[in-house]
């Protein structure tokens, strides 16, 4: 079994010239790929990630590139074993499975993108998560329809079900609302710098102001097994359409334009002129509402009980539904010195204690045949196994 054995290497001062490698102090992994080897784990980056440094073998050179993505925290130890030409898989050693499978993406599309906008060399982590999320919820309509409010009792309801995409914005505060809760509130030059680092998933200029989902916003919920939603404006509805996030589109209508106007004022968190703004967009939001390909279900919301049973229904959730989570399966442990190798899309890693002429112990199987998603978010759709050594795989259980 195994094309591509890793090989993990306590230091490779010895092996490299004087150049910008430098000794670390936890082990680190030379992987190479056409004619770059990229050294992971090294030194020269601040302690609170695994450093990355790419020798070119045609020149000679040491380079240390541009990180992005999520980084992982270093441990003391890991195993990486190239996947293909753009990514390599980083097993974390001494962690639980959870937070063990990282990929390093040296020439996906992403990647590649980034490389000309920065004229520089790039590489990207993206986290591997095992299993799949729902598929998030996109609500919209205009403002004051209700969307809050309808998206407020079903996180009561099901709180263990739903997460909510706290987006970013540079409106200011009112005053029940908690940064970090109900949005992130940021300074435009700060959200401007992050929109162009790649960092929102949409982003769209609203009412004045400036509001985005990042990719983390979505990704954290995901990370905790919940179903995210998104309360977004029509374009930044059309925006997620757009991209890589299969989601179900939700408009929320109002049952008069008068009714609207009636609740925008009632709740008496707008100035005058931001009421004749709002309600000037709502007259174009709403005649979007029909676009073709963009929503899935329009809801109107009259009597807010009734409106919150159709959501409730169209979401599957009828009476009777558990408001609990699925059970979650717990992560299981990865040894420090495990071993990897890889057959097709399967990595088998070895957890156990190496013996010789001793049946090897602990041994998972991670299938990334379903893998979809990447940098700048994470790599989802992760399958894990354990396999029975004395049965040649046969029978295996399945944990995530
Ligand atoms: N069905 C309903 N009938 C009467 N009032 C409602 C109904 N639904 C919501 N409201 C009230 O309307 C006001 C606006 O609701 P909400 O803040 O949820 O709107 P929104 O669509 O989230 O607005 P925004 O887009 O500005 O955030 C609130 O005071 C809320 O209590
Ligand atoms: N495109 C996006 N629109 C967003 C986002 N977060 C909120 N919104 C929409 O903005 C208006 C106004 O919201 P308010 O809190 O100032 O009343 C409303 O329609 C929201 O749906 C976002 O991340 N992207």
């Amino acid at each position: 079994m195994g094309e591509a054995p890793a090989f993990v290497v306590d230091n490779l001062n010895a092996n490299f010239p004087n150049g910008l490698h430098s000794k670390s102090k936890g082990c680190e992994t030379a992987i190479d790929i056409g004619n770059k080897t990229y050294v992971i784990g090294a030194s020269t980056e601040s302690a609170c990630t695994i450093g990355i440094q790419i020798f070119n073998k045609s020149t000679s050179d040491w380079v240390i590139p541009v990180v992005l993505g999520t980084k992982p925290k270093p441990s003391k130890g890991h195993s990486a074993i190239v996947l293909d030409e753009d990514r390599i898989l980083v097993i974390k050693g001494n962690t639980t499975s959870d937070d063990s499978f990282w990929f390093l993406e040296v020439n996906t599309a992403f990647v590649r993108e980034q490389k000309m906008r920065m004229a520089t060399e790039v590489v990207a982590w993206s986290k591997g998560v095992i299993g799949e999320a729902a598929k998030p919820i996109v609500i919209s309509g205009p403002s004051g329809v209700g969307k809050g409010t309808l998206i407020s009792k079903l996180m009561e309801e099901f709180p263990s079900m739903f997460g909510f995409s706290v987006s970013h914005t540079t409106r200011a505060p009112r005053s029940n609302e908690q940064n970090g809760i109900h949005y992130h509130f940021t300074e435009r030059s700060v959200m401007e710098k992050d929109i162009e680092a790649g960092k929102f998933l949409e982003y769209a200029a609203v009412h004045g102001n400036l509001y985005g989902t990042s990719i983390e916003a979505v990704d954290v919920v995901a990370d905790k097994g919940k179903r995210c939603i998104l309360d977004i404006d029509v374009q930044g509805a059309r925006s997620v359409r757009a991209s890589s996030l299969e989601a179900i589109f939700i408009f929320i209508c109002p049952p008069s334009f008068e009714e609207l106007e009636k609740r925008l004022r009632a709740r008496g968190t707008e100035s005058e002129e931001q009421i004749q703004k709002r309600l000037r967009n709502a007259k174009a939001e709403l005649e979007q509402r029909n676009s073709p390909g963009l929503f899935d279900h329009i809801l109107v919301n009259d009597d807010l009980d009734t409106c919150y049973d159709k959501l409730k229904k169209l979401l599957g959730l009828a009476d009777g539904v558990k408001s609990t989570q699925e059970s979650v399966l717990e992560p299981v442990q990865m040894s420090l010195d495990h071993m990897v190798s890889k057959t097709g899309h399967k990595i088998l890693i070895n957890c156990g204690v190496r013996e010789p002429e001793k049946p090897a112990e602990n041994m998972f199987v991670l299938d990334l045949a379903s893998m979809k998603g990447g940098a700048p978010g994470r790599t989802r759709g992760l399958r894990f196994f354990t396999i029975d050594p004395t049965s040649n795989g046969v029978d295996a259980e399945v944990l995530s």
